[in-house]
């Protein structure tokens, strides 16, 4: 299928000794946002790193554009495209958002080209420029993180938790910015927050103890009650 972008196949990943992924499988569509959904230690972190080459996995495989990428150190994926916005809003501290964007430039990135888009989509951070990325609000942080993914032209973007802790407000800030990035990138999306999830996503992949136990279009889960309480907790 020419419109699947990501494709990761039957992946197991180690840990240490624990055995983590015990077979998750999941496809991303071009132009789509994708949700990855599950209870806290299903594995959707993992999954990410395992894309990404921080944690990959021994055996199954990952394909972007159909090309194979497992095995392949995680400077390379990024190299061919994939940004990653990791949980906690992975930003320096101690560096301002200038400074924090200057360095997701390395060899790909183009900041002078990216940054309308990155301050029409995040406009406190051009309020805050010159400051620390410290001194940020939880939720300027979490924009500063997501900013940093868009500052080379990624053609896949995993995005870990992005609503984690931040108040309803903000949330909606975020899920507007999401929307319009997912017009020109595609999105592999963890994301407890269920009602954020279902107003972005497309489609939806469950994973339950490490493995891949559901997909199917999020219109349709949102209506699946079963599905929502086995598996997410969640009303
Ligand atoms: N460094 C580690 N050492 C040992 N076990 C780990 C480590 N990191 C994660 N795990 C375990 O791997 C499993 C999957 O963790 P993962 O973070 O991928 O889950 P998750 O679905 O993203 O959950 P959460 O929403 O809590 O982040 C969990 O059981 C977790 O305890």
């Amino acid at each position: 299928m020419s419109d699947v972008l990501l494709e990761v196949d039957a992946i197991h990943t180690f840990i240490g000794q624990f055995h983590i992924l015990e077979g998750v499988s999941l496809k991303v569509r071009a132009g789509s946002i994708t949700a990855l959904l599950g209870r806290n230690g299903a594995g959707k972190t993992t999954t990410l790193r395992s894309i990404m080459g921080l944690n990959p996995p021994r055996s199954g495989s990952i394909r972007l554009a159909g090309e194979p990428i497992n095995g392949r150190p995680a400077y390379e994926i990024a190299q061919l495209g994939v940004g990653y916005v990791p949980e906690h809003r992975a930003i320096f501290r101690d560096l301002t958002v200038e400074e924090n964007l200057r360095l997701a430039e390395r060899k790909r990135g183009d900041l002078a080209k990216r940054s309308d888009f990155i301050m029409a989509l995040f406009p406190d951070l051009k309020r805050f420029y010159r400051h620390p990325g410290g001194k940020l609000s939880g939720g300027q942080q979490q924009m500063l993180a997501i900013a940093r993914a868009l500052v080379a032209d990624n053609r896949l973007l995993l995005i870990d938790e992005p609503s984690e802790g931040l108040a309803p407000i903000i949330v909606e800030q975020i899920v507007a910015a999401l929307r319009q990035m997912a017009a020109e990138t595609t999105i592999l999306l963890v994301e407890q927050n269920f009602a954020m999830a279902a107003q972005l996503a497309d489609e939806y992949y469950i994973l339950d103890d490490g493995r891949s136990v559901q997909h199917g279009r999020m219109a349709d889960l949102v209506h699946d009650h079963a599905t929502i309480d086995k598996y997410l907790g969640a009303g």
